[in-house]
């Protein structure tokens, strides 16, 4: 029971409460957050450092009329509390449940589906423009944390900003975390922001002046935006580089001292240009683990919150191939690896461990990962770069234009492929081999195990041809199999007949153990072969394997649409003796959010669902 947060049915009833019982509901949120989170799993550290902020948002801003715009949205947990979803909760990341991001489908308060970095400007800034076409009146406000300010897509968007001059207000939420340390140039601006000693001699001045800050005509506001010299002068200085750009600093103001965040989001509030709050936050506030260790709070499974979240390495795909990397660059020393912002993530740290001067992280910005690989590779390094599979698609020019057309040995690590679970529809990886299959030049492999994921990366070590994608999927990797081919081409698992079941990556041991299933349910056995390599296929081999089976069914953890089965269908076409095709993966649809093994069942992908499709066939 929460004596206030119980009450908010939205945000109307926090707009009565006051600026001592906006504490206490702040730490009734936390309480919640904490406790909800650690049933359900979810991004924590970021929810728990924007609770002030959240609060003082929705609080001086009139939502759903004004538009909040969370960018990557992982941070929206308050927004939603305090948006009257709070009973749904439990429910958070489900399948059928409230998403971890936010989403127009489920409330009037989201404005915008986020879920990838970056982009909370560029839409904020198209609702601002046209609001202002259809002469409407109300704000925009675009929360973006500075590990999001980092990529590109923010750039360009401030860049059209400051030249428009539409009225968007933009706060940035700067915590000093990506979902590690955040790096690169603006992060070190940032941090001089921060730090700089001349305006903390002067903070209390500024925070007790601004913040009895009542309206336009108030004699401070006047005095911040007539002056050219003192506090404002002092201001524009800290902030120059978006002052160059044409919008207007203002801050930093602490993150977690409500009064001080209403004031200056008052002050915002009645400017009509383009302007930029920095608002200084602490991931993971107030719970002492998460503060300890922001980036193991970052993205939670289900926890017991009275323990500290123990750093244990998971024997998941992306284990093995950061070991893999190890080994190789150890013996290697033109390999190195490039990393997008996703160094735990993608099964790196021990390759920044051992190899600090090889790595390099990039910050949210996977076109610029990608395009840094190829000017490495055309002076004979040898790039790694490792991207989660949803990611990837940000750097799909890049990827033709900067490493296909000039067919440069890069390797494409590409992590996450095939559905994630919980994060959902924005983060699902199951349009990569559609999108790379298209391309001249790459050659594409599909791991079926753990095993064989090394024996590719081995084998990408010493290959120079061109570039090579390698996707593997998210969780834990099997090693049971032995790794019967090195030229990847098609190998039998299981020999029967009038049934090819024929299948890639993970899905090759699902469908196989599929296969064994109604072997000994009905005593029949289909052919089951697993294609390590999608491009170039072994079409011709493929052909001898599937002579003289009547059906022919494709399995994949990915879209149907341009994916694996087509591309072995499209080889076999006019010389498969008119055997009927199947194609077994996700239809032409976004898949929804839910535990792994949840949705695979749902789809009919689990080693049941497989099995009664076969039988279905068999059964004409
Ligand atoms: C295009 C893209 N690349 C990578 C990610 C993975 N990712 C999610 S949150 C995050 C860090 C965001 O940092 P920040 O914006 O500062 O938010 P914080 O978690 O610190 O609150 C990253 C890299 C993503 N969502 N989108
Ligand atoms: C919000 C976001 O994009 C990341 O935090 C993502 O949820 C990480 O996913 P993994 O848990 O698969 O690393
Ligand atoms: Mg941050």
């Amino acid at each position: 029971m929460y004596k206030y947060l119980d009450g908010i049915k939205g945000p109307q009833d926090i707009k009565t409460l006051s600026i001592d019982e906006l504490k206490v509901l702040a730490y009734e949120i936390r309480h919640f957050l904490v406790d909800s989170v650690s049933k359900t799993g979810g991004h924590m550290a970021s929810n728990l450092g924007v609770v002030e902020l959240t609060i003082a948002l929705h609080y001086v801003f009139d939502s759903p009329k004004d538009h909040m715009i969370w960018d990557v949205s992982h941070q929206s947990y308050v927004h939603k509390l305090l948006t009257g979803r709070k009973s749904e909760f439990s429910s958070l990341r489900q399948l059928g449940g409230l998403s971890g991001f936010t989403k127009r489908s489920e409330s009037e308060h989201d404005k915008f589906d986020t879920g990838h970095s970056s982009t909370s400007i560029s839409a904020g800034l198209g609702i601002a423009m046209a609001r202002d076409l259809k002469h409407e009146t109300y704000d925009v406000v675009s929360i973006i944390g500075d590990g999001a300010m980092t990529g590109g897509m923010a750039f360009e968007a401030m860049n059209h900003l400051g030249h428009s001059a539409v009225n968007l207000k933009l706060i940035l939420n700067d915590n000093e975390m990506s979902i590690s340390e955040n790096v690169g140039g603006l992060s070190r601006a940032l941090n001089r922001l921060r730090t700089n000693q001349t305006y903390f001699s002067l903070k209390g001045i500024t925070k007790g002046k601004l913040s009895k800050v009542p309206s336009v005509g108030d004699p401070m506001v006047r005095f911040i935006s007539r002056l050219k010299g003192g506090l404002k002068y002092y201001l524009v200085k800290n902030g120059q580089f978006f002052e160059d750009l044409g919008i207007t600093y203002i801050g930093p103001v602490d993150g977690h001292d409500l009064e001080a965040l209403i004031a200056h989001l008052k002050m915002i509030q009645k400017t009509k240009e383009p302007v930029l709050l920095h608002v200084l936050t602490q991931k993971g506030k107030g719970y002492a683990f998460a503060e300890q260790h922001p980036n193991r709070y970052h993205g939670v499974g289900r926890f017991d919150s009275a323990k500290v979240i123990e750093a244990v390495e998971k024997e998941d795909y992306s284990k093995v191939f950061g070991d893999t990397l190890v080994e190789l660059a150890t013996h290697n020393s033109k390999i190195v690896a490039i990393s997008a912002a996703m160094i735990e993530g993608t099964g790196l740290s021990n390759f920044r461990r051992l190899f600090p001067k090889r790595i390099f992280d990039v910050g949210i910005s996977e076109q610029h990962a990608v395009t840094l690989g190829a000017g490495m590779a055309t002076q004979g390094v040898k790039p790694y770069i490792a991207i989660y599979s949803t990611f990837f698609q940000r750097a799909y020019d890049q990827i033709i234009h900067d490493v296909c057309i000039q067919n440069l040995p890069v390797v494409f690590c590409i992590d996450r492929a095939g559905i994630v679970g919980n994060d959902g529809e924005t983060h699902h990886g199951i349009f990569d081999i559609s999108y790379l299959n298209a391309i001249p030049n790459l050659k594409i492999l599909s791991p079926k195990d753990g095993n064989e994921l090394r024996n590719m990366l081995t084998y990408s070590a010493q290959y120079f041809e061109g570039p090579i994608a390698i996707r593997y999927p998210r969780g834990m990797a099997n090693f049971s199999t032995p790794v019967s081919s090195e030229g990847w081409e098609p190998e039998v698992m299981m020999t029967g007949e009038k049934i090819a079941v024929i299948a890639t990556g993970k899905m090759s041991l699902i469908a196989l153990e599929a296969s064994q299933r109604v072997a000994s349910e009905i005593g029949f056995s289909p052919t089951v072969i697993h294609v390590p390599q999608i491009k170039p296929m072994a079409h011709d081999l493929l052909e001898s394997l599937v002579a003289g089976h009547k059906y022919i069914i494709t399995v994949e953890d990915h879209t149907v649409i341009g994916g694996f089965g087509d591309a072995v269908l499209r080889g076999l076409s006019g010389k498969i003796n008119n055997a009927l095709t199947y194609r077994i993966g996700y239809k032409d649809e976004f898949i929804e959010q839910g535990d792994v093994s949840d949705l695979l069942r749902f789809h009919g992908l689990d080693a049941e669902g497989i099995a009664k499709q076969i039988k279905e066939v068999l059964n004409g």
